[in-house]
């Protein structure tokens, strides 16, 4: 035997079930090389959008690893990001927020 099992795979449905992380997830990519937000229920990898960001990094960075709803929704200035930036975090979203 080579520990292999030959239980049957359960059957796969067609149900397209997206991923799902916690804010626990989320904190564990919390730096500039490897962030992660939490943003309106969604969970985005922003990794790779950060050197794109028209602001200095100390505008976005603090916020990897977090809940960034509000400050996404402000830009900590009171003011909205336009449609045209928040169809660009579309193209960056992991999966749902998980949990309470
Ligand atoms: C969550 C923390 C964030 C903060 C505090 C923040 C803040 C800012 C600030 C201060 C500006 C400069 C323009 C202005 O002052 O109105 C800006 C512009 C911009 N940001 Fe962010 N930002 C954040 C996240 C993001 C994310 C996640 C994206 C997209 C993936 C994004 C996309 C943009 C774009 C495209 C602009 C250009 C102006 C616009 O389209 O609204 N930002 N942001």
């Amino acid at each position: 035997a080579t520990g292999t099992s030959t239980a049957p795979a359960p059957a796969k449905t067609p149900v397209v079930t997206e991923k799902r992380y916690t804010l626990a997830d989320v904190a564990r990519h919390a730096v500039e090389t490897d962030c992660w937000m939490a943003i309106d229920g969604s969970v985005y990898d922003l990794t790779a959008y950060l050197p794109e960001h028209p602001t200095r990094p100390s505008v976005i960075v603090p916020w990897c690893g977090k809940e960034a709803s509000e400050a996404y929704r402000t830009k900590t200035k009171g003011r909205p990001h336009s449609p045209e930036a928040t169809q660009l975090l579309a193209t960056y979203r992991l999966g749902a927020l998980a949990g309470p």
